[in-house]
Order: C-alpha cells, then sequence, then structure tokens
C-alpha cells in the first residue's frame, strides 16, 4: 500500500476516535497504518514459508487475536483453514493469574496439520508455553508462532525468555496496552491502534 492511502488510513480512524476511547490513553504506539503495514510483510513471510505446506491451520487464541487473525488471513496468499481456541489468564486485571484456562477447544483434530498459533501478545510467555505444549501433544506436522507483539525484555525463566517465535510484529515495552483486540476489563479490543491507557483509567 502507498504511503499515501497508509496516511489516509490512520486520518480516518484519527477522525472517527476523536473524543471518544483515544482520550482514555496515554499514548499511541502503533497507529492503524503501522500495524496494517507489518502485518501485511507478516502474510508476505508465512506464504513464502508454507509454499510447500499448505493447507495451513491458522490458529486463532481468543479473545485478543481475532482482528490480527482476520487482517495476517488475508495476507496469505495460500490455502487456510482457521480455527479457533479461547483461553484466559488475566481475567479483569493487568498481570497474568498463572493459571491458563482452556474455555473453549479446537474443533477439529490437527495431527498431520501445519499449525500456526495466531497471538496477540506475548506478554510473561504462560499462555503460549501451555498452548505449544498441549499442541504438540496432538502430533501436528508443525506448530509455530505468530505474535504481533513480544514483550521479549521483560520475560524471566529459561523456558519462557526465548519463546521461538517464528513471526513477531513488533518488540513491545513495558507497559500494559490495549487496542488491536488487547483488552483491560474487556474493553478497548475495538481500537485500531495500540496504545498505554491512562493511569486514571485503572484505578
Ligand atoms: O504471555 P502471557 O502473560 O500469558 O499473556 C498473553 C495472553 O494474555 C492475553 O489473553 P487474556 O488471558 O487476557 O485473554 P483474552 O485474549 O480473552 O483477553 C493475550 O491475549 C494472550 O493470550
Ligand atoms: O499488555 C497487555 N495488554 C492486554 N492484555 C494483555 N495480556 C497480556 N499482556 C497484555
Ligand atoms: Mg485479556
Amino acid at each position: 500500500m502507498s504511503d499515501e492511502s497508509s496516511a489516509e488510513r490512520s486520518a480516518v480512524y484519527a477522525e472517527i476516535w476523536e473524543g471518544g476511547l483515544r482520550e482514555d490513553l496515554r499514548e499511541v504506539l502503533f497507529d492503524a497504518d503501522v500495524i496494517h503495514d507489518r502485518v501485511i510483510e507478516m502474510g508476505r513471510a508465512i506464504t513464502r514459508d508454507y509454499t510447500d505446506k499448505h493447507p495451513v491451520l491458522m490458529l486463532g487464541i481468543l479473545k485478543g487475536s481475532y482482528p490480527f487473525l482476520a487482517d495476517l488471513a488475508r495476507a496469505v496468499n495460500l490455502p487456510v483453514t482457521v480455527d479457533f481456541m479461547a483461553v484466559s489468564s488475566y481475567g479483569a486485571g493487568t498481570k497474568s493469574s498463572g493459571v491458563v484456562r482452556i474455555m473453549k477447544d479446537l474443533d477439529r483434530a490437527i495431527e498431520g496439520r501445519h499449525v500456526i498459533i495466531v497471538e496477540d501478545i506475548i506478554d510473561s510467555g504462560l499462555t503460549l508455553h501451555y498452548l505449544r505444549e498441549n499442541l504438540r501433544g496432538r502430533s501436528p506436522a508443525s506448530v509455530e508462532i505468530a505474535a504481533l507483539l513480544d514483550k521479549k525484555a521483560v520475560r524471566k525463566g529459561k523456558e519462557l525468555e526465548d519463546m521461538g517465535a517464528r513471526y513477531v510484529g513488533f518488540d513491545c515495552p513495558n507497559e500494559f496496552v490495549v487496542g488491536y483486540g488487547l483488552d483491560f476489563k474487556g474493553r478497548y479490543r475495538n481500537l485500531p491502534f495500540i496504545g498505554v491507557l491512562r493511569p486514571e483509567v485503572y484505578s
């Protein structure tokens, strides 16, 4: 997409969100056009890597991954199937409970399938660590990770430090972020950009 139409997209969203929920943000970290361009690049990389390994199953982790999965899948020029798991460990807070709960499992078996787990964010790494081990136990042909954001610098512990995600959109600073699927208490997922809330919104 040209710089001009990318900028136009951000201008339209800026107009839509003026005076709305955007006011709850202290700062925008990734604007809509920046996210869009990066997701297209990630889709192109997946298309290249899976030319001989399709259909590829894109497994969205609900709820946070829904906008990312929708955009990423439309940038992959290969036969793709889509399935979902719903897992939750944050609930209403900004810290992981440390317990990953499966709220919805896959609809179909993944034995012999090439699977890409699609996640909005890797934070503590607990969710993906749990999911990857769980899926490997189901004998897929391969499992890779596509995550839009990675808070790599904040992770401690040998197993979680490098999650080995093959496709990562952006490094994320050590802030609790919202937008483009990411929530605080279930809200802000529908923002087309990603940012940091004002401290007073938390209290
Ligand atoms: O690396 P971690 O520290 O495990 O955090 C990452 C996970 O946390 C969030 O999910 P959440 O539990 O908030 O569920 P949600 O997607 O429904 O909001 C996010 O969408 C990831 O799945
Ligand atoms: O920074 C975050 N924002 C929203 N949800 C999250 N889940 C893990 N980290 C985050
Ligand atoms: Mg959440």
